[in-house]
């Protein structure tokens, strides 16, 4: 199977966990995307959607699916997403599309975490997929030496991409992450961070995993 293939198999086993009558939340990527095609299926069966960038918003309203602002919902019944990595204990490494301010958003109202990735993003430690950092432009430079200063590792920015909230992206190489959610928490102290992709303080509820045997439901170890 390709890995588009083993994509579009865990987006359809997610809609089992989407709940009739509410408003869900959806992530960024192309397995968010596969998602956001399936959900176009059963459409008249939600409320409608909260998106995590510009970009799933335009494709869930090119679908015809209604989405709310965030502020105008005070709860979600799941949010439905993609990752980077995603260790054993379902703390995840996301924002390679450069959405992960907006998704730890809109993830923080929601009352589940349905992560959908194919088997190439499991890993035992994260870190090796290079760890995004959004931060306010003017603090990029001090931010960059505060992280090798307290973690090591190389942060690299981002070139040419500016995120939905006008922001820069530093990603850091070379990081070996065996405390996510203490190394979450302590990037967020750096002034000029915006927030860091380690989903890790919330992490996801279930990982389906998409496999060559089929999709597997995997919970927190
Ligand atoms: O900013 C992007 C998101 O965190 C994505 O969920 C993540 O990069 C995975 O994307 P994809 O499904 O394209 O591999």
């Amino acid at each position: 199977m390709t890995q588009d293939e083993l994509k579009q198999k865990v987006a359809q086993a997610a809609i089992e966990y989407v709940v009739p009558d509410t408003i869900i939340g959806v992530g960024t990527g192309s397995t968010a995307n596969f998602f956001i095609d399936e959900l176009a299926k059963i459409k008249g069966t939600i409320e409608g959607a909260v998106a995590s960038s510009e970009a799933t918003a335009e494709r869930l309203k090119g679908h015809g699916i209604p989405v709310f602002d965030l502020n105008s919902v005070a709860q979600m019944s799941v949010y439905i997403d993609g990752a980077d990595e995603a260790d054993p204990g379902l703390h995840l490494v996301k924002g390679g599309g450069g959405a992960l301010t907006r998704e730890k958003i809109v993830l923080a109202v929601a009352d589940k975490f349905i992560c959908i990735a194919d088997d190439s993003k499991k890993v035992d430690v994260l870190g090796k997929f290079p760890l995004p950092v959004e931060v306010i432009p003017m603090a990029r430079s001090y931010v960059a030496r505060e992280i090798v200063k307290r973690f090591g590792g190389e942060p690299v920015l981002r070139d040419g991409f500016t995120t939905d909230n006008g922001n820069v992206i530093l990603d850091i190489h070379g990081l070996e992450i065996v405390d996510p959610v203490a190394m979450e928490n302590e990037l967020n102290s750096i002034v000029g961070v915006v927030t860091n992709g380690l989903f890790a303080a919330r992490k996801a509820d279930i990982f389906l995993c998409g496999t060559a045997n089929g999709v597997e439901t995997i919970t927190a170890e």
